[in-house]
């Protein structure tokens, strides 16, 4: 099965050696999203939860433009520098995502790319 390389302006260009995305058939991996405003390259102003936002922003931009959405998302990784905002996490996923939710992991870690507090990747099985 041969692989197609997402693109879109809609998202953050990648800042390192990746593709925002890769679709393999009905399945398609979205690199980590970091809240970066696809416009500027910038970290979105504002506090944790409008990092968040913009994550998942990022996230269904790359998602549509490999023909699906956050709907068709089957895992998601959730990357933290503080567990503490592990809650907010939770209540913002819920304005994206109905249930049922997606398989989901949330790590804590050190530190993340442009010293952000939150990554994330996913997995989408589009018309699953
Ligand atoms: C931001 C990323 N996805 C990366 O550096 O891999």
């Amino acid at each position: 099965m041969s692989r197609e390389i997402i693109h879109t302006s809609n998202a953050p260009a990648a800042i390192g050696t990746y593709s925002q995305a890769v679709k393999v058939g009905d399945v398609v991996y979205l690199s980590g999203q970091i809240p970066l405003v696809p416009e500027t390259m910038t970290v979105v102003e504002g506090d944790f939860a409008t990092q968040v936002r913009q994550v998942f922003d990022n996230l269904s931009a790359v998602a549509k433009a490999a023909g699906g959405s956050l709907q068709d998302v089957v895992k998601l990784n959730i990357y933290l520098t503080d567990l503490a905002y592990f809650g907010t996490v939770n209540e913002i996923m819920a304005e994206y995502f109905q249930q049922p939710y997606p398989a989901r992991a949330a790590i804590g870690v050190a530190s993340l790319p442009k010293d952000v507090p939150v990554e994330m990747d996913a997995i989408l099985h589009l018309g699953a």
